[in-house]
């Protein structure tokens, strides 16, 4: 579709070119502590049994179940005590026929012993114990193995690993774990305007958004970003910083200076290397992509909502496939939108909206640089690049900002 005569690029083209340039990070092995959130690389396995050995479950009396299958309240069965078992007990003598010997939760069950019976069904002894209830073979005792037997699969390549994971790795004894790396983002903000936050403002200078609102989406997204800051609309500048950073970068984001002013810095300085255009979206029309000594580069445009909203299109998928995930698109749900709107032909249009159980709204205006709206909205309407008009009480498609996936 043109606009005004230039070429647009369709918003799936642009997404397929930044996928085919990017693939995920090479593994590395990183202690269970340094774990969460990141995605398995290789196929985990247990070297051992969970629980590695029969052990039980109730504080109480080991017992061949053969000696208690009598037993009631009234007429008990008096059994010798011949010692005690405490978790952690190393060496545990087989238990005779005819005898009990004291157990604690998570203690060996001696050799022998077929059921334990908890202290509650009787009277504690510590020489001699009356019991007052038949127990089954079995009861009370854990089985090694019957969680996970060694040779089990313990979490998949893929998986995300969260604290139950973990938890799992760590009882069967895994102290590390093969997984992609956490993505290090570099975020550049360009444009002679701006000024780092709490500094004081002079006649035609704003305060750099971007950097910040786009440095704690590749946060939230679970990358380890680096915010630069801003640097002024020279290319030699900005040239600089992009050569300082790209060493320690897995992605690379800029702000600013890519649509078609006297000063747009970054077209400036990497137009032979790197994609420039129009993507068929409204907001985020300007667009740049390519690679630089191997890591991924957006150039970004610099109205806020334009550069978030490009985040969640594009480097989101970018920074979820360095991270291994399977999912790097955001899914799209229905909901019924409760108020009409217009929109452009052949642009897809992200209209910012207000999201609550199925029902949804679009928040504020349509000015890219409206961050108040921007903060109040919780989901983007995404509506085809062929509707028109949007009415109250249709079907419509929403990205949720904020959903895990
Ligand atoms: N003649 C045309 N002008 C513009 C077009 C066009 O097609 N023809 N496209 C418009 C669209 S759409 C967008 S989006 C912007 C993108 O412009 P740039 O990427 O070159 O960005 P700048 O000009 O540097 O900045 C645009 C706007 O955003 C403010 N800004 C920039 N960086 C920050 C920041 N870090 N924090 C807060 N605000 C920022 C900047 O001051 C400008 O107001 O171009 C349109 N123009
Ligand atoms: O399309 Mo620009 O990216 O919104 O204002």
């Amino acid at each position: 579709m043109a606009d005004h005569g230039r070429p647009t690029t369709p918003v799936d083209d642009h997404l397929a070119r930044i996928l085919a340039a990017v693939e995920p990070l090479p593994p590395a092995t990183v202690p269970l502590s340094d774990a969460l959130g990141l995605v398995v690389a290789s196929d985990v396995v247990a070297a051992l049994p969970l629980p590695a050995f029969d052990n039980s479950a109730m504080d109480g009396y080991a017992v061949h179940q053969r000696d208690v299958v009598g037993a009631t309240p009234e007429s008990p069965v008096h059994l010798p005590v011949v010692g005690g078992i405490g978790a952690g007990a190393a060496t545990i003598d087989d238990l005779a026929p005819g005898t009990a010997v004291k157990i604690m939760t998570g203690a060996p069950v001696p050799p022998g012993a077929t059921a334990v019976v908890p202290y509650e069904w009787t009277d504690r002894g510590s020489h001699e114990v009356l019991i007052e209830h038949p127990a089954v073979v079995g009861q009370n005792i854990r089985r090694s193995g019957e969680d996970v037997d060694a040779g089990d699969l313990l979490v998949s390549a893929g998986t995300v690993l969260g604290p139950r994971h973990l938890g799992l790795l760590a009882g069967a004894g895994e102290g590390r774990v093969e997984v992609r790396p956490r993505p290090r983002v570099v975020i550049v903000s360009t444009g002679s305007e701006l000024r780092e936050p709490g500094q004081p403002l002079g006649p035609g200078q704003i305060h750099d958004a971007n950097s910040t609102l786009l440095a704690s989406a590749a946060r939230a997204a679970g990358a380890s970003a680096y915010r630069v800051g801003s640097v002024a609309d020279e290319p030699g500048a900005f040239l600089e910083t992009l050569q300082d950073q790209i060493s320690r970068a897995d992605l690379i984001v800029t702000s600013g200076g890519v649509s078609q002013g006297d000063f747009d810095v970054v077209k400036a300085a990497l137009r032979d290397r790197l994609w420039f255009g129009d993507v068929a979206m409204q907001p985020g029309k300007p667009q740049g992509f390519g690679t630089v000594d191997g890591v991924p580069v957006f150039t970004l445009p610099g109205n806020p909502v334009s550069a978030y909203i490009s985040f969640q299109l594009f480097v989101l998928p970018a920074l979820r496939t360095l991270q291994g995930r399977h999912r790097v698109v955001h899914p799209l749900r229905a909901a019924r939108c409760s108020k009409g709107f217009g929109s452009a032909y052949g642009k897809r249009q992200m209209v910012r909206a207000a999201y609550d159980a199925g029902l949804v709204a679009p928040v504020g205006g349509h000015g890219s640089h409206l961050l108040g709206d921007l903060a109040a909205a919780n989901a983007l309407i995404v509506v085809p690049e062929e509707t028109t008009e949007v009415r109250a009480g249709d079907t419509v498609q929403v990205l949720l900002l904020d959903e895990e996936f």
